[in-house]
């Protein structure tokens, strides 16, 4: 696909000492991207920012960069560093976000100051949209944002956001890194379950307590997974991709998954991580009960928080839930709910997809295999389906599965080797979107 190269000149993403301690030691603001004429600066929802880049061509179709400053919270219990000082040391910078995703947040403006200083002018406009409050739904942040932009009636050619990185070390046999940019995302239910009983003296306790029934009720479902789906949704198609970076004969086995797809979701489904590409999850994250230790409880409340497989639907999830529970005392309150994502387009005319390709291979070059993927976990990206049906779950980072585990974990930290990789990915892909390219109307399948 042509590039940005019919531009008058592609500035090198060399940065020199200076400019590579201040990246690193960058959390002043940065002042070019304030005082450039062609940028307008907002303050969404008192604390997101969103940031219109207008470029010189006003006929290319905008695209938007994102990112969330919020953050989950963090006690400092099985933390090698507080999880909030920011300390650096043996080449990486520690801290709660610093994978998720305040990583992303700086990187994107770092690269944007680093292309103004170097008296960049876009070609085609883009948004940069910084959410506050990703982690507690972005209704405040990039539900805002979304709406602002679609009173304004602006369209995107594209999105990317958080979601995905270059994987490396989350399949067996797999020794090479691959880099899987997510076409869609799961689903997501918050439901409470509660079981209210008359409370009384613990002396003369009934049968079974408010506790014990939902105890009973949680436990049926942690001993029930949901249904495997392997075959459906975009993981036959990321598999099939990374065929050929596997060694005989599992190489062949995933050439022919028509065959041996009930042996490879078997497998899947060994792994916590993999498990959640092949099915609805159900994690049971709060529990709430009893009022003192004489009293019998009146109440017992349990979250369950749930990622909804792209072959489901909110609705029939819920049906399967009640059944396994299957006990009238507990009471089902859906908190919070949406389906799975439609799917981006992938294919050689995806113009945001094959931008992210194209600069992986020039930023990543000993990664061989790009794969469309789904997110097992969800992004701010969803509020913006008014706006495009080209969204892209991928930060430009290498991601092993002890990183995953401290994403909303412990010892969260992000090498300063990534991070500078970040902002240099984010500084070509700019430049590399500048192509006249357009993309081409997609339909997401019903
Ligand atoms: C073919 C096998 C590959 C295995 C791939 C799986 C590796 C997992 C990689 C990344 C998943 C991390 C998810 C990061 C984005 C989620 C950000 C987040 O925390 N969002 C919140 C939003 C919620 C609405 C509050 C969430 O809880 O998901
Ligand atoms: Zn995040
Ligand atoms: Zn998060």
């Amino acid at each position: 696909m042509s590039t940005g190269k019919g531009r008058e000149r592609h500035i090198p993403s060399q940065f020199n000492q200076g400019e590579r301690f201040a990246m690193k030691e960058a959390l002043k603001v940065f002042p070019t991207i304030f005082k450039t004429r062609f940028i307008q600066h907002e303050v969404i929802g008192e604390y997101s920012h969103l940031f219109t880049v207008q470029g010189s061509d006003p006929s290319l179709q905008p695209y938007m960069l994102m990112a969330h400053s919020d953050v989950v919270p963090a006690p400092d219990e099985g933390w090698e560093v507080p999880p909030f000082s920011g300390l650096e040391h043996d080449g990486f910078i520690h801290g709660r976000g610093t994978l998720d995703n305040k990583n992303s947040l700086m990187a994107i403006l770092q690269a944007l100051e680093l292309l103004l200083i170097r008296n960049y002018i876009p070609r085609r406009s883009f948004f940069i949209a910084l959410g506050h409050d990703e982690e507690v739904s972005g209704q405040n942040g990039a539900q805002k944002i979304s709406a602002l932009l679609q009173a304004r009636g602006v369209k995107l050619a594209f999105i990317v956001d958080e979601g995905n990185f270059i994987l490396d070390g989350f399949i067996p046999y797999l020794k090479k890194p691959f880099a899987m940019i997510a076409v869609s995302e799961k689903g997501g239910i918050n439901l409470r379950l509660q079981v209210n009983m008359t409370p009384g003296h613990s002396s003369a306790p009934p049968k079974e307590t408010s506790i014990g029934i939902l105890a009973a009720a949680i436990s049926r479902l942690e001993q029930t997974p949901l249904p495997n789906m392997f075959g459906s949704g975009p993981l036959k198609t990321t598999l099939q991709e990374l065929a050929n970076e596997f060694p005989f004969p599992a190489n062949i086995v995933l050439r022919n998954l028509w065959l041996f797809g009930p042996l490879v979701s078997r497998l899947m489904e060994r792994n916590y991580i993999t498990n959640a590409l092949v099915r609805t999850t159900m994690a049971l994250t709060m529990f709430n009960a009893g009022v003192k230790m004489n009293v019998i409880p009146p109440m017992a409340q349990a979250i369950i928080n749930l990622r909804i497989h792209p072959a489901q639907t909110v609705q029939e999830v819920l049906e399967l839930i009640k059944n396994i529970v299957a006990d009238d005392r507990v009471q089902f309150h859906v908190l919070t709910a949406f389906d799975p994502l439609p799917v981006s387009p992938s294919d050689h005319q995806a113009l945001g997809y094959q931008l992210l390709r194209q600069t992986i291979q020039s930023i990543f070059p000993e990664v061989n295999t790009i794969a469309p993927g789904i997110c097992i976990g969800n992004t701010d990206s969803r509020h913006y389906t008014n706006l495009t049906t080209s969204i892209y779950r991928f930060n430009p980072v290498y991601l092993h599965p002890q990183d995953f585990r401290s994403i909303h974990g412990i010892n969260e930290k992000i090498s300063v080797q990534a991070y500078e990789t970040q902002v240099k990915f984010i500084f070509e892909f700019i430049q590399n979107a500048d192509t006249y390219q357009e993309p081409i109307p997609h339909l997401h399948e019903l």
